[in-house]
């Protein structure tokens, strides 16, 4: 008989007639399927044998593992499962005989190792999941049955939002208890063949075997953003993160592992610049993009050293008075190569990679050494990333910036966004105080553009609104956006604020915020940006388009 035939032999392996009988089998299959050595297989049917240790598996993965086989058996398709029979990690492979029979073998993952691993040195201490050297192994094992098979498979980097902040907030015990909810969430994803592992940190990648159509892909990449950004209540904490996830597939995104995972990392990266809480496929531009994005960021590094910025101000307009009140400094970045290039490029990566506090330390300095020199009161007003209230140098520096240009306080203005005073945040509140306890204004930017622009007027008592362009020139339906622009600027004039409305371009958009009843207004209408030599010469001579006099003397046009 086969089963003497093929002796002590140190694979498990079992073969079996066209009808599903085991005609010969190894010691060695036995033993791993936790068999008795007493009993005989021949003759016994492989799915009844099979049977036995499948009933162990929850009546989930029971179903997803019949599932699994029952197509490539019956298309007499090699295929391969992952089962866990009794503590053993186990690859079981079906190959397609000649004479309509098949040939499984059995294979114990321990022995896949290069190195002799216990299984608790695949797993990853904290959450249970596989560690990234087991992870790197079911990767390369993936790779081996797309080669003999022709399967698919992809591999959905996942990365968790904001979980740095509640380690941070509600301390590492907590942190880690998220993590492990994270990843018993993760698990109820898998199917039988799919492995999800923990990369340290808040990094967890799931490999999505039998990926053959995008479809699948997609729905399992849908339902991990769905699935973690799903409130957890932990210790009588309500936490709520989210998840980005990149997706690259094989082979199509990488012929190799190590392409593999650079590209859904790629992937993932996306994701989070798009916004976080998403997912997003792989694309080959994404490289591409990528290394300008590096090459952009070495180029910003070097531009404060190599004097590649300069300011330019834009005047407001008290409506009133019809005269030139003062102006906003904006920043421009002059690339030998690339030209002028916008803060909308640059300022968001500066803000990433924490080059936000020097290059806003400059503007700050050369804005109110400049402003010192200009005829009359005029202020100067300088934006403030959220970013720049990280460092617990920014009154300091902003004290220090006065002293250094002899700029009265009361000429500057520091205009902030809602950024600041997201999730009420208590130690940017504290800064703001101080920094008004220095004699400047603090104005509030882009009013009606965020979430909660209301609130905010409660929690800071703001000199000055500045209301976004978007109601004034941008495309809404100008009866909607003038009624915003008149709540707006009555909610101003009962809390004693200054509003201006921005990006004023036409002599009716100008007519229409007067009406409403904004006190300044800031726009092309009046002028352009234009550099320190320029500004200087509208605050001496103003010299405004004829139809701003006629308009703020009251005439209209
Ligand atoms: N279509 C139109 N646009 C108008 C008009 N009037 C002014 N603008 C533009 O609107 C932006 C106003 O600045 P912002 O809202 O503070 O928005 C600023 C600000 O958030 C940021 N930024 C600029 N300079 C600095 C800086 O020194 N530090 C920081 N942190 N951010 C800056 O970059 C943003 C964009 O700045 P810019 O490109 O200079 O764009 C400026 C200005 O050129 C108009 O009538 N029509």
């Amino acid at each position: 008989m086969l089963e003497a035939y093929l002796g002590d032999l140190k694979i498990g392996l079992i073969l079996t007639d066209r009808a599903g009988r085991i005609g010969g089998y190894t010691a060695e299959a036995k033993r791993l399927l936790g068999l008795p050595t007493g009993r005989s297989l021949t003759g016994e049917a492989l799915g009844h044998v099979m049977r036995r240790w499948i009933q162990l598996d929850p009546g989930e993965r029971r179903a997803a593992i019949r599932a699994h086989l029952r197509r490539p058996l019956r298309d007499r398709q090699p295929v391969s499962l992952d089962v866990a029979v009794e503590g053993r990690d186990l690859v079981l492979d079906w190959h397609p005989l000649t004479d309509a029979g098949w040939t499984i073998t059995i294979r114990e993952r321990a022995a896949l190792l290069s190195e002799p691993a216990q299984p608790e040195g695949w797993r990853d201490h904290l959450t249970g999941l596989a560690n990234r050297p087991h992870f790197e192994i079911r990767l390369k094992e993936a790779y081996a049955r797309l080669a003999r098979t022709g399967e698919r498979f992809a591999l959905l980097a996942v990365d968790l939002d904001r979980f740095k902040h509640v380690n941070d907030t509600l301390g590492h015990p907590i942190g880690d208890a998220l993590l492990r909810k994270v990843a018993e969430r993760l698990q109820t994803t898998l199917r039988p063949n799919d492995c999800v592992a923990r990369f340290g940190g808040d990094e967890f990648a799931v490999l999505q075997s039998g990926a053959d159509d995008g479809i699948a892909v997609q729905a399992l990449a849908a339902r991990l953003v769905d699935l973690l950004g799903r409130s957890y209540i932990l210790e009588g904490h309500l936490i709520n993160i989210g998840a980005s996830v990149g997706v690259a597939l094989a082979p199509t995104d990488g012929a190799d592992s190590a392409t593999l995972v650079k590209n859904a990392d790629l992937a993932l990266y996306r994701a989070k610049l798009d916004g976080r809480n998403m997912f997003r496929f792989f694309e080959a531009e994404m490289g591409a993009r990528m290394e300008a994005r590096r090459q952009l960021e070495l180029d910003l590094r070097r531009a404060l050293a190599l004097r590649q910025f300069e300011l330019v101000y834009q005047p407001q307009l008290n409506l009133q008075s019809g005269q030139l009140v003062g102006c906003e400094a904006l920043i421009r970045w002059r690339h030998p190569q690339r030209g002028v290039v916008s803060p909308l490029e640059f300022i968001p990566l500066a803000e990433e990679i924490g080059l936000i506090a020097p290059i806003g330390e400059w503007v700050l300095r050369t804005a109110c050494m400049e402003a010192v020199s200009w005829p009359g009161d005029f202020s100067i007003a300088v934006n403030l990333s959220p970013a720049q209230f990280k460092s617990k140098k920014l009154v300091d520096t902003v004290k220090s910036a006065l002293a250094a240009s002899g700029l009265a306080a009361h000429r500057l203005e520091l205009e902030i966004t809602e950024g600041v005073l997201l999730h009420e945040n208590r130690d940017n509140l504290a800064i703001l105080h101080a920094l008004r306890d220095l004699g400047l204004r603090i104005s509030m930017d882009d009013f009606g553009t965020g979430y909660s622009s209301l609130s905010y007027l409660r929690s800071f008592p703001f000199d000055k609104i500045k209301i976004d362009r978007s109601f004034v020139s941008g495309g809404m339906t100008t009866k909607d956006s003038m009624a915003i622009v008149r709540a707006i600027a009555s909610l101003g004039s009962s809390f004693g604020m200054t509003t201006v409305a921005e990006g004023v371009e036409t002599p009716e958009q100008m007519q229409d915020i007067r009406a409403e009843g904004c006190t300044d207004v800031q726009g092309y209408l009046i002028s352009r940006p234009v550099a320190a030599a320029e500004i200087v010469k509208l605050f001496a001579g103003q010299r405004l388009p004829s139809s701003i006099h006629q308009q703020s003397s009251g005439a209209r046009p």
